[in-house]
């Protein structure tokens, strides 16, 4: 008995110390690590291993990041360079990054026109070119319109125009005709229209005094209706929408110079006090309705056919906002002058630019000590672009903060155009505001934008302009 215990106990040490062949006991992995890593570099580096998985990584890269835009490049713009779009600091980024998701798409635009074949496709990597917009501008063979679709198209987007034509004009357009980037419809925003676009820019609406002043329900229309008709659309196919406000909506001011925080001075009925109209917005959907409300506002005359126009087509914007989730912008634009703006306009600049030329005296109305801050128009079509790229609402003042008494202005032209040019005294418009400067701090902070052009540098980049068109004007005349 004592030999057998002594036997089994020798062997439960054999056991101990000669492990079994047949059922080798568990390991734990994480007992090989320490060997395995310079093991594992150690196989990287033989071979030129590590290089071969290099070159692999960057080959990979390369075709992930170059196939989205060359799938993008159709027959149409094969030779077109890839468009980029300048982010707020002027680097070079992808323009899809700074468009909401609603836009972020690489879809091409002639494959269709359903809006669901421009729908999210995911998050498109840093440093390929921003994909083409579809971009409406209502008025675009305006002054302003014309030289913002210039832009638009020079980078690259799709445009279609719509105007009415009633101060736009083709002469404005005519260099376009032809590209297949843009298109151009008749058609006034009055009435409803349906196109699949991916952004709004809504000018359209008379802005100098003598022409909204020719038919102010005409121009109160044009605001409200074209104004809720574009922002239904946005609505609709989930565009972003950019609203043209104007300096206007402070009337004449109390404060100097007007920040977007001034809610403005404005005579909300014009110089005919005899009739007050109250605007029921939710009427405006009944044709009835909107014949009183055509009655009612023919009594309202002068300014604030516009600037009240203005100022409700900024609260439709805002309700369309909040209450319907469309993405709005709202400019609010201060005098602007250049190239293609009408002969006779009726605003100051291009009166007295065109009187000058023409050797007429320039008609200063009131004593001429009314100011007004002009800005050059590519500088406000960079602003513009700018707030509807951006990720701010608004309002924007944008405008050139240099001040001048029309008296000054008269001067500049003088200078600039003819030593020997007069001046002539009318009587002032009713409700002219007194003075205008725009404080342009928020743009200058949210948008990177600010003016580049003064009025010395603007004004003869207009006259050249000016001098053909009364020149073949004149020769017109004379045959
Ligand atoms: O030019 C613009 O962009 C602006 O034009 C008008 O605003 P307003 O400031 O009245 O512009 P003008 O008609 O050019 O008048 C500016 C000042 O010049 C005076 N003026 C105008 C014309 C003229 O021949 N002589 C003259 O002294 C006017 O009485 C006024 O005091 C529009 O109402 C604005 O919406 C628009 O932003």
């Amino acid at each position: 008995m004592k030999q057998l215990h002594k036997q089994s106990s020798m062997n439960h040490r054999r056991d101990e110390e000669t492990p079994s062949t047949q059922t080798p006991p568990y390991s734990p992995k994480s007992l090989k690590h320490p060997k395995s890593i310079p093991r594992s570099i150690n196989y990287l580096f033989k071979e030129q291993r590590l290089l071969f998985i290099l070159i692999g990584i960057l080959i990979g890269s390369t075709f992930f990041i170059l196939q989205p835009s060359l799938s993008r490049l159709g027959p149409t713009d094969a030779h077109s360079p890839i468009r980029r779009s300048f982010s707020k600091d002027n680097t070079v980024s992808s323009g899809v990054s700074v468009f909401s998701d609603n836009h972020d798409s690489s879809a091409s635009f002639s494959s269709g026109t359903n809006r669901a074949v421009y729908g999210k496709v995911g998050r498109v990597p840093v440093g390929i070119g921003r994909r083409r917009m579809r971009v409406v501008v209502t008025g675009g063979a305006g002054f302003v319109g014309s030289h913002l679709v210039d832009k638009l198209i020079a980078r690259g987007d799709e445009v279609i125009v719509l105007d009415n034509f009633f101060t736009g004009r083709k002469d404005n357009l005519v260099h376009l005709f032809g590209n297949p980037m843009f298109e151009l419809i008749r058609h006034d925003v009055v009435e409803p229209i349906l196109l699949e676009v991916d952004q709004i820019y809504h000018l359209a609406c008379p802005a100098s005094p003598v022409h909204y002043k020719y038919n102010p329900v005409k121009t109160i229309k044009t605001n409200v209706m074209g104004t809720l008709n574009m922002l239904g659309l946005a609505k609709r196919v989930g565009a972003r929408f950019l609203l043209t406000s104007t300096s206007e909506v402070y009337g004449d001011p109390l404060q100097h110079p007007q920040k977007e925080t001034y809610w403005g001075n404005v005579n909300p009925i014009g110089k005919v006090a005899s009739a007050t109209t109250i605007i029921c917005f939710g009427c405006l959907f009944s044709y009835s309705c909107r014949l009183l409300l055509s009655f009612g506002l023919i009594w309202l005359g002068e300014r604030s056919c516009y600037d009240e126009g203005k100022r409700t087509a900024e609260t439709l914007a805002m309700d369309y906002h909040r209450g319907a989730g469309v993405e709005v912008r709202i400019a609010r634009i201060f005098n602007t002058y250049g190239p293609r703006m009408c002969l006779d306009d009726g605003r100051v600049v291009s009166n007295f630019v065109a009187q000058a030329i023409r050797k007429l005296p320039m008609t200063v109305y009131g004593d001429g000590k009314q100011t007004r801050s002009f800005q050059y128009v590519s500088d406000l079509v960079d602003g513009l672009v700018a707030l509807m790229d951006g990720e701010h609402i608004g309002p924007f003042n944008l405008g050139n903060p240099g001040e001048f008494t029309m008296l000054e202005l008269s001067e500049v032209v003088k200078e600039t155009i003819d030593p020997s040019a007069t001046v002539e005294f009318r009587p002032n418009t009713a409700d002219d505001p007194h003075m205008r400067k725009p404080d342009i701090s928020k743009a200058k902070e949210l948008l990177n934008w600010e003016p580049k052009i003064s009025l010395r540098e603007g004004l003869p980049l207009m006259v050249g302009d000016f001098r053909q068109r009364i020149l073949n004007e004149d020769e017109g005349k004379g045959a």
